[in-house]
């Protein structure tokens, strides 16, 4: 069994092909045309921008205030895509429609009650994974629902198979419990069909919810395929495969038919927000390909991820905002130590910042971070007594990467560069747009 592979596809489904009810049949029909009898398991996120709504009702529950409209406002959402379901299949299936809407109607129950329970002396991060984790919840019934009329499909929960640890908000999974759950539980599943379970979550040995960070639903797919050493990953989105840019911010794209793990690794980690980061490292290790296909038009290539050797690729651009540079200044005007390097880096990592750009000067270091407010307030706190700290927030992150004089050009003219960095492959600079 070691190193063996099943015929096992992992299918992920993100917000924008599960936004509504139509998006959902859209989903449907690309199941039923493409999987051909092989073992399917989907993962699914929360239908469109839930996951944000869910944040902003957890932010008024925490702050004490009203949040009864936003919540209404949830739930017909919810129900206007299951009434779009039920509608499909009025006359056939009416029991599963009453089973869907109880289904529905129980989570709203505990999505209810985990808000009444809400408060400002718990931990804040630890509370917030027990309300944000509903949009997936929610998501992934409906999805059943709509398969089952198809073929039998089994809604899986996944909070008691994926084991993280209480590292709440990024959960860190431990590996070797969520594969022997996994494998003990799944396989008998997909025998009888389609097997439809939730991205982004996870669960820690106590039964608390955790989260895997925003936007981790291609890490779920990722975990499941390595656990259960599928054949196959194929994560469908809004754009035609891994492009050389975001095409809502660049134009004249390109689309990458094949491109390697480490390539598309680079990419991710530099912010290309088409693909968690995390995802790539699990797929790599058990060689499992990676394909990024478009839901609006599945018959097309899109890209595939593998182990592969290409020639160059054409450059790509990769932007990033939201960021924040920190430097520092020892108080005596001293040279930055590697003493100071020590305590720099440890309060980082204690204040869970991740560092995107980094340049030493002789009596200062400065660090490009996702600015996070709490997170960096929390850092200056830690760092106050020995460096004299400043900072600037709502700066933009630019990468090119394979970039040559002509991509250079096109990106930098007419900015000014707070900062700027460049290795063999890669060139980044910082500016205030
Ligand atoms: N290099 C890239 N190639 C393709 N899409 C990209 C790239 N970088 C960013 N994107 C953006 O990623 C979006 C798809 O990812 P995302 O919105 O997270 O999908 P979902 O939430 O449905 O999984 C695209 O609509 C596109 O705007
Ligand atoms: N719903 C979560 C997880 C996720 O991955 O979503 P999506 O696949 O739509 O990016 C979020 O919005 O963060």
């Amino acid at each position: 069994m070691a190193n063996e592979r099943t015929d096992l596809q992992v299918y992920k489904f993100g917000g924008a092909s599960v936004k509504d009810a139509a998006a959902i049949l859209n989903l449907k029909h690309i199941v039923e045309t493409t999987v051909q009898g092989r073992p399917l398991l989907i993962v699914v996120s929360a239908m469109g921008k839930t996951t944000n709504a869910l944040e902003e009702i957890y932010g008024l529950a925490y702050a004490g205030e009203d949040y009864d409209n936003q919540v209404k406002h949830l739930k017909d959402f919810h129900w206007l895509a299951a009434a779009g379901l039920s509608q499909e299949y009025a006359t056939t299936r009416a029991g599963d429609t009453e089973n869907l809407y109880d289904d529905l109607e129980e989570h709203f129950e505990e999505l209810d009650q985990a808000l009444v329970d809400i408060s400002p002396r718990h931990d804040y991060d630890q509370q917030y994974d027990q309300i944000v984790s509903f949009g997936e919840l929610l998501a992934s019934r409906l999805v059943a629902f709509a398969l089952n009329l198809y073929h039998k499909t089994t809604w899986l929960d996944c909070r008691p198979l994926i084991r993280t640890d209480r590292n709440w908000r990024e959960g860190r999974v431990n590996w070797s419990v969520t594969e022997a759950a996994l494998t003990k539980a799944v396989p008998p599943l997909l025998k009888a069909g389609p097997v439809v379970t939730q991205g982004f979550l996870g669960g820690t040995v106590r039964k608390a919810t955790t989260t895997l960070g925003r936007e981790g639903s291609d890490y779920s797919a990722a975990i499941f395929a390595y656990c259960l050493r599928a054949e196959s990953v194929t994560i469908w989105k809004d754009v035609a495969g891994l492009l050389n840019a975001d095409p809502k911010l660049f134009a004249d794209t390109v689309r990458y038919p094949e491109i390697s793990y480490q390539e598309t690794i680079e990419m991710a980690y530099y912010g290309a927000s088409v693909i968690h980061p995390k995802t790539l490292k699990p797929l790599a290790d058990r060689h499992i390909p990676l394909r990024v296909k478009s839901f609006l038009d599945p018959a097309a290539a899109g890209t595939l991820i593998h182990d592969c050797q290409h020639p160059p690729l054409v450059p790509a651009f990769i932007r990033k905002g939201g960021q924040c540079l920190l430097s520092f200044e020892s108080k005596d005007f001293a040279f930055i130590s590697e003493e100071n390097l020590e305590v720099i880096f440890g309060a980082l990592a204690q204040a869970r910042l991740k560092i995107n750009l980094m340049q030493n000067s002789a009596i200062s270091f400065s660090v490009c971070v996702d600015y996070a407010e709490a997170r960096v307030q929390r850092l200056l706190v830690l760092l106050q007594g020995q460096f004299r700290t400043h900072y600037n927030a709502d700066l933009t992150l630019f990468t090119i990467k394979n970039y040559d004089q002509a991509s250079i050009e096109q990106l930098t003219s007419g900015r000014v560069l707070l900062l700027e960095q460049r290795t063999r492959s890669t060139f980044q600079f910082l500016v205030r747009e």
